[in-house]
């Protein structure tokens, strides 16, 4: 039995690497990257090979045959000793290679901790890094190795280190961009919300997918190297005698170049096809894989506008009505600073969510749903600011509690699900493993003792066969059984709040309802609340307690979502449910939209944010912005002139669903 799941797991291990593996070969299938890999082939052999069978003739010193032409007895004809200058050639790109090899490894290694050092060290210290980084990458490579070479002294291990410390600020920046893409992701963000700790995240979760790229620039960096190693050796700083490379060579055979073009030209050539090879090959690799290259940044001019019209809160109204909610929000801001000034895409919203309770967020894109969501997982980063008068969860002030307490909070009693489920997985770590990993981290299981939790998990959201789906990729599985294990990672711990954002928006509509049924159940069974946000009314309808209706950044109308559709008074929650086509809308005419489009948060008008779009607006609704009235029943909503509910409205939402709603009538 163990020997069948050990050999499971070697099977999917070999076939994620076959896939891997597959990428290359399609690079040296390319015709540059065939030429390219054929040529370091060879390069490689005789870095190997010539020492052993030519090293002795390579070094054999013949007085009687010093300084002669090209001949049948040498090749290239020989130096100042008499030395066969072909065979020092050959011989002389072990070391030629080796030591650009070297420091390119030297470079990438310190690259990559600079590159990594901002995202583990304190807000300020990793600034300072950056800032180091940016200006040393703004010295020319070459004059940096020069400047180095010159410090360290005239030397092998001297100009080794100058061209690795040269190389490292340009991959320390292409770290920190490629980590900055990766750190974006969903399954970053899902392994923080697990309470995954820096340092971990960053050798586990970041650095394993930047690899490639990363990669496929050290092999062009070996390129660049291998030429600033000739270079320095050529002006005597690099390899000292008697030790020789193709740098050392060419210095030697300069001086006689128009009398024997050969001992000059050949190691010139050797540099300029191996350095070739290398980088020919980089490139192949990069277009194949569709990855970027070292290239500078361009940075783009600001342009300052006023800030957006400054808002009043709304409050919460029924969050204190005895029990203490699990989630309490009051004057929730997002901000972040843009190109044309501090923008903020939530503008002080106020709510609360209880124990087992499922509240829907809805409105259109860019109404900052998912920044809501963001905020409260704590996943904003800086420059990213996050303020409000109240973030509690589970009584804890999420923005007032330490790092590593916060860690351990989320990660047991929070659960994230996100819209899209390729991206919610690291891809290059087994399933099983991803949510392994939070019961290692928070409840101190051995590895087999987690492991063990995680295919317990993956039983409990209906994922067949767990016990061998935990040991597969996430490639492996399909969009729905993604999302099912993403809830099993939430019961990895025990969740008292699940987070799901748009969980189903790239899901068919029968695994969209597996999907649900299952936060439902989770909900039921685990006495978890869930906060669900989608743009599909109809959704959140049928599956919330409560729905927020959000536009522009601010919650416009809370109501239960039970009667939703005979109960919303907001002109814009009303076009959002006469724009859902029903069974008895009328396909002959066009599908109903609401006219216009949201505002961005930086172009937010003043007054009502939904004023220029609503045809009930007057002048009152331009100037300022409402504040929230309750209604009673846990019902506010935020407008000057709400609809009135009568029969008459709905029939005339009803009329115009198949063509332009916006708002009703009072
Ligand atoms: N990191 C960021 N920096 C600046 N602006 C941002 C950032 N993230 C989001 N925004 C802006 O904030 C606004 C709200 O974004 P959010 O993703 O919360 O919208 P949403 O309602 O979830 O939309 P969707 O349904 O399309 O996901 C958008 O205008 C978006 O461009």
């Amino acid at each position: 039995m163990a020997n069948a799941k050990a050999n499971a797991q070697a099977d999917t291990k070999a076939r994620t690497s076959t896939k891997r593996g597959a990428r290359w070969i399609a690079v040296a299938r390319t015709p540059v990257g065939a030429c390219a890999g054929v040529l370091l082939l060879v390069v490689a052999a005789l870095a190997i090979l010539a020492p052993i069978l030519w090293g002795d003739k390579a070094s054999a010193v013949d007085t009687g045959a010093i300084l002669q032409g090209p001949s049948d007895t040498h090749l290239l004809g020989t130096d100042s000793l008499g030395r066969d200058v072909f065979y020092r050639v050959l011989v002389a790109t072990r070391l030629s290679l080796l030591l650009a090899v070297t420091a390119t490894a030297i470079g990438v290694s310190l690259g990559v901790v600079l590159g990594a050092a901002p995202s583990v060290l304190p807000r300020r210290a990793g600034r300072l890094v950056t800032a180091g980084v940016n200006v040393a990458v703004a010295f020319p490579g070459l004059l940096l190795a020069l400047f180095f070479a010159v410090i360290f002294g005239v030397g092998t291990t001297g100009a080794v280190a100058a061209i690795g410390l040269a190389m490292a600020p340009s991959f320390a920046r292409l770290t920190q961009t490629l980590a900055a893409g990766v750190a974006g992701k969903d399954y970053v963000a899902a392994a923080r919300v697990a309470g995954v700790g820096r340092m971990r995240l960053l050798v586990r979760h970041i650095l394993p997918n930047v690899a490639e790229p990363l990669a496929v620039n050290a092999t062009i960096a070996a390129g660049t190297s291998l030429l600033a190693f000739a270079g320095l050796s050529f002006l005597g700083l690099g390899v000292q005698a008697p030790d020789y490379d193709w740098g050392r060579l060419l210095g030697e055979g300069l001086d006689r170049i128009y009398m024997t073009p050969g001992p000059a030209l050949a190691p010139c050539a050797a540099v300029v096809i191996t350095g070739l090879a290398f980088n020919l090959f980089g490139e192949a690799a990069a277009a194949v894989l569709g990855l970027r290259t070292l290239s500078p940044r361009i940075g783009g001019a600001s342009r300052r506008v006023p800030p957006p019209p400054t808002q009043k809160p709304d409050t919460v109204t029924d969050a204190r009505d005895g029990n203490e909610p699990v989630l309490a929000v009051e004057n929730l801001r997002v901000a972040f600073p843009g190109r044309s000034g501090r923008t903020t895409p939530v503008r002080g919203i106020s709510f609360s969510v209880r124990a087992g309770e499922a509240v829907g967020v809805v409105g259109e894109s860019g109404s900052g749903k998912s920044l809501t969501a963001m905020a409260v997982s704590r996943l904003i980063e800086s420059p990213g600011r996050v303020t409000a008068d109240r973030l509690d969860f589970t009584g804890t002030p999420l923005l007032h509690t330490p790092e590593r307490e916060l860690r351990a909070l989320l990660g047991t009693s929070l659960a994230m699900v996100f819209q899209d489920p390729m991206t919610s997985f690291n891809p290059v770590k087994s399933v099983g493993r991803q949510l392994a990993e939070v019961a290692e981290q928070h409840r101190d299981l051995p590895r087999r003792a987690a492991f063990a939790r995680a295919v317990d998990r993956l039983r409990a959201v209906w994922v067949p066969a767990p016990g061998r789906r935990a040991r597969q990729y996430p490639h492996e599985f399909s969009g729905g059984m993604r999302q099912r294990a993403m809830i099993g990672m939430g019961l990895m711990g025990e969740p008292k709040l699940i987070v799901a954002d748009e969980p189903t928006t790239a899901l068919d509509v029968t695994v969209q309802r597996q999907v649900l049924r299952l936060l439902a159940e989770v909900r039921a069974n685990a006495d978890a609340a869930v906060l669900l946000i989608s743009h599909d009314v109809t959704v959140i309808a049928q599956n919330c307690d409560r729905v927020l209706v959000m536009y522009a950044g601010r919650i416009v109308e809370e109501l239960p979502a039970e009667g939703l559709y005979d109960n919303a008074r907001h002109p814009y929650t009303r076009a959002l449910l006469a724009a859902v086509p029903d069974l008895d809308t009328d396909l002959d005419r066009p599908l109903a939209t609401i006219p216009g489009r949201p505002p961005t948060p930086d172009r937010v008008p003043a007054g009502c944010a939904f004023a220029p779009r609503c045809p009930r607006a007057e002048e009152r609704c331009r100037e300022t912005d409402p504040e929230p009235v309750t209604q009673g029943n846990g019902h506010r909503v935020a407008c000057w002139n709400p609809v009135t509910i009568t029969e008459e409205t709905a029939l005339a939402d009803e009329a115009r669903a198949g063509g332009t709603v916006a708002g009703g009538t009072a």
